[in-house]
C-alpha cells in the first residue's frame, strides 16, 4: 500500500483516486478551488465533471499542497495541461528529492513547444517524472470498466513500481521508456479528435472519420519519429489506441467541441459547453509549430489551425484536404520497377 497525492481534481483526477483508493493506497486529492474542495468534501462526488462516480470517506480532500506532497510515496499530476507549469512550480519547494510525480495530462506548451514532463522537470529537477496515458476516459474508469494504459518512465524500476501501483482487474498497465512519444501522441491525438468531431457536425460518414483517424496517425507519426519517437509507441496503445477513442467516443471532449464546431459554433461557443478541458484547442498552435520546425507536412493538423483560429469554414477545410495534390500512401513503400 502507497501514500498517494494526486494534484487536480477534474474528471481524471477524480477518477484516478478512485481507482488507487480502490487499490489499498491512502489517497490525497489536491485542488487550487477551495470551492472545489469544499464541494468534494461535502458531496463526496464531482457532479459537474464526473456525476456518479463516488470518492470514498477516506480519501483525503484539500486546499493545501503540501498535505497532498509531504512525505507521499508518489504524486500524480492531473491539472489541464495549461496549468502544469504553473502548478509545479508551486509544488517545487514541498518535492522531496527522486519523489515520483506521474503526469497524467496531455498537451505541448505553446511557447516552449515543449511536452509536460519537460516542463515539470525544468520547474522540479529533483523530481522522477514519468506519465502515464492511453485510451482512458475518466467516466468509464470510474465505473470500472476494463481499460489499459502505459507508464512511461526514465528507468525501468520506476517504470514498474509505478506499474504495480496503477495494476488492477479493471486497469492494466504497461510499461515504456519511450516517455517523448507517449506524450506526442497524447496531445496530438487530441487535435485530430477536433478534425474527427467536425466531420461528425458536417455529417460526414464513417469513411470519413477512419479517413482521419487512419492519415491522423501517419501525421502523428510522422512528426513524432522526427523529433525521437518511437514508431512502435504511435503503433500501440498511447498512439493509435488513444486516438481511436478520441475520435470515436461519446465521452470525447475534443471530438465533441469539434462537433459543436462542425454544427457552425465557434471555438469559443464549443469550449464553453463542453465545459471541461479541450486540450486540442491548446495544442493546435504547438502541433503546427513543431511540424514547421522539423520539417514534417501535417495537413490534417494545418487545417484545423485554420478553422480554429482564421475562422475557415470546416466544410472548405474538408474540401482542400480532399483536392490535395495527389500522394503515394506511404513515401518509404516502392515499385520495383518504376
Ligand atoms: N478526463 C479524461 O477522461 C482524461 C483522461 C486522460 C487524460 N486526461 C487529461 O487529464 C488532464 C485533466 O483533464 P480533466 O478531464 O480532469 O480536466 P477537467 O476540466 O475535468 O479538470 C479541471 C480541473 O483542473 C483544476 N484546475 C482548474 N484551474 C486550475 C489552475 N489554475 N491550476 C491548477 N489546477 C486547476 C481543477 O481541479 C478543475 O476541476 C487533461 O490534460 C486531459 O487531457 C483526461
Ligand atoms: O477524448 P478526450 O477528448 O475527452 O480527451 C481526454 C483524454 O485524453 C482521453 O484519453
Amino acid at each position: 500500500m502507497a501514500n498517494v497525492g494526486v494534484l487536480g481534481a477534474g474528471s481524471w483526477g477524480t477518477a484516478l483516486s478512485v481507482l488507487l483508493h480502490d487499490n489499498g493506497h491512502e489517497v490525497t486529492i489536491w485542488s487550487i478551488d477551495q470551492k472545489e474542495v469544499e464541494m468534494l468534501n461535502t458531496k463526496r462526488e464531482h457532479e459537474a465533471k464526473l456525476p456518479g462516480v463516488k470518492l470514498a470517506k477516506e480519501v483525503v480532500i484539500t486546499n493545501e499542497l503540501n498535505h497532498a506532497i509531504n512525505g507521499k510515496d508518489f504524486l500524480v499530476l492531473a491539472v489541464p495541461s495549461i496549468f502544469t507549469r504553473s502548478t509545479a512550480r508551486k509544488m517545487s519547494p514541498f518535492v522531496a528529492e527522486g519523489q515520483m510525480i506521474v503526469d497524467v495530462a496531455k498537451g505541448i506548451e505553446e511557447a516552449t513547444l515543449m511536452t509536460l514532463s519537460e516542463q515539470i522537470h525544468q520547474e522540479i529537477p529533483q523530481a522522477d517524472v514519468a506519465v502515464l496515458s492511453g485510451p482512458s476516459h475518466a467516466e468509464e474508469v470510474g465505473r470500472k470498466l476494463p481499460t489499459t494504459c502505459v507508464i512511461g518512465a526514465k528507468t525501468k524500476k520506476t517504470a514498474e513500481y509505478l506499474q504495480s501501483m496503477f495494476n488492477s482487474r479493471v486497469f492494466r498497465v504497461y510499461t515504456s521508456p519511450d516517455i517523448l512519444g507517449i506524450e506526442l501522441g497524447g496531445a496530438l491525438k487530441n487535435v485530430i479528435a477536433l478534425a474527427a468531431g467536425i466531420a461528425d457536425g458536417l455529417g460526414y460518414g464513417d469513411n470519413t472519420k477512419a479517413a482521419l483517424i487512419t492519415r491522423g496517425i501517419a501525421e502523428i507519426a510522422r512528426l513524432g519519429m522526427k523529433m525521437g519517437g518511437k514508431l512502435e509507441t504511435f503503433t500501440g496503445l498511447t498512439g493509435i489506441g488513444d486516438l481511436i477513442v478520441t475520435c470515436a467516443s461519446v465521452h470525447s471532449r475534443n471530438r465533441k467541441a469539434g462537433y459543436l464546431m462542425g454544427q457552425g459554433k465557434s471555438m469559443q461557443e464549443a469550449m464553453d459547453e463542453v465545459n471541461m478541458v479541450v486540450e486540442g484547442v491548446y495544442s493546435a498552435k504547438a502541433a503546427a509549430s513543431l511540424a514547421k520546425k522539423y520539417d514534417v507536412p501535417m495537413p490534417i493538423v494545418e487545417e484545423i489551425n485554420r478553422i480554429l483560429f482564421e475562422g475557415k469554414d470546416p466544410k472548405k477545410a474538408v474540401d482542400d484536404l480532399m483536392l490535395r495534390e495527389s500522394k503515394i500512401e506511404n513515401s518509404s513503400l516502392l515499385w520495383e520497377k518504376e
